[in-house]
């Protein structure tokens, strides 16, 4: 009789044990951690900021002179502008490769626009992060017409139905808002970095490691060597995006928008909110999200900026500078293409 108390109590004891152990599970990070071997946010934080490479990696020594004196390298505020030639790539991987990082890819094609989707998607799989896990997502109206293109290893696509439009400035500008609820909504546990690509555009080589940062902007292929005052920024102060006619540093274009996801989550937050704000006031920036863009990056400055080898436009010239075009608006016929003028 009592060895088969002992035996219950004994029972009991075990179960308790065993569902104690199922609830800290769960709810505690510093047994998941152990349970999954999954890094903590802090120890994420601290992988971000380390730029730790492995012992015995061979590459050439830095030179102390500029390996691109045609161009400008840097920023005032020293963030570092990324040419073709100012970059040891051999480095960069051997330092972004074992952190093993997930970059997210969000890219609208709304109504006619879903016809440049093949073309991006299968260079992107020839030239963009190659080796790297992406995730490209892709908001349409039009699901079904999204095309099969096969994937390499440790990359993945999602489709989001999201609602058209009659006016293209709209479908450009909602990119905004959709980006910052895919970040709170899905992403923060999922990617590690993000960028918002426009879909009328192709890679034609290498786009890799080196882009990323904590915030990244690209510079405008067609503004670039233009002074501020010819910058086609919003130039009415009702309008949030408004910037004076003596201020700016460079001018961003809006197809390429990256960095760490609590980085850009505060950008697309910030200028949805300004969007609004002018919704409200019944204005609309002349080029719509970019011109909030270029506001934000004024004041909030870029930590590593792309040049226009990350953005130029097929119909255009290549300068001697522009060793290499990376990525590339496509030509498009905008009267065919568009739902309005
Ligand atoms: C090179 C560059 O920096 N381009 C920017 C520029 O003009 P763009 O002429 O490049 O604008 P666009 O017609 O390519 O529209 C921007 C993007 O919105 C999406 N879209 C647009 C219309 C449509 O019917 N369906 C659809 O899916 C699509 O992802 C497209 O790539 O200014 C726009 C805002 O005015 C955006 O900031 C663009 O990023
Ligand atoms: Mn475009």
């Amino acid at each position: 009789m009592r060895s088969g108390q002992n035996f219950c109590l004994f029972c009991l004891f075990i179960t308790c044990l065993f569902l104690g152990f199922l609830y800290f599970s769960f709810t505690s990070p510093w047994f998941s951690h152990v349970l999954k071997c999954k890094p903590t946010v802090e120890e994420k934080k601290n992988d971000y900021t380390e730029l730790i490479i492995p012992a015995g990696i061979s590459y050439p020594q830095p030179s102390l002179s500029n390996s691109r004196p045609d161009i400008a390298t840097t920023t005032r505020w020293l963030a570092p502008i990324v040419w073709e030639d100012s970059f040891d790539l051999a480095v960069i991987d051997n330092i972004y490769k074992p952190k093993n990082i997930t970059v997210a890819t969000t890219v609208f094609a709304v109504g006619k626009y879903v016809r440049f989707l093949k073309e991006l998607i299968e260079s992107a799989e020839q030239h963009f992060m190659v080796g790297y896990r992406v995730h490209y997502y892709i908001f349409t109206d039009l699901p079904d017409q999204v095309p099969d293109v096969k994937l390499g290893e440790g990359r993945h696509l999602t489709k989001i139905k999201t609602a058209s439009s009659s006016r293209w400035q709209e479908i450009s500008l909602r990119r905004m808002e959709m980006v910052e609820k895919l970040i709170e909504e899905e992403l923060l546990n999922k990617a590690d970095y993000i960028f918002s690509l426009d879909v009328d555009s192709k890679f034609y080589a290498h786009w890799g490691a080196e882009s990323l940062g904590d915030l990244v902007g690209v510079l405008h292929a067609w503004l670039f060597s233009m002074s501020r005052h010819q910058f086609t920024y919003e130039r009415r102060p009702e309008s949030q995006a408004y910037i004076p006619i003596d201020a700016g540093d460079y001018y961003y274009g809006g197809a390429v928008i990256g960095g760490r996801l609590d980085k850009v989550l505060k950008l697309v937050k910030t200028c949805r909110m300004q969007l609004d704000r002018d919704r409200a006031n019944k204005i609309e920036a002349v080029w719509q999200e970019e011109s909030h863009l270029n506001k934000y990056f004024l004041y909030n400055k870029p930590t590593k900026l792309l040049s226009p080898e990350y953005l130029w436009d097929d119909r255009k010239e290549k300068p001697n500078f522009m060793k290499v075009v990376r990525f590339s608006q496509v030509v498009k016929n905008y009267a065919e293409i568009r739902p309005n003028p």
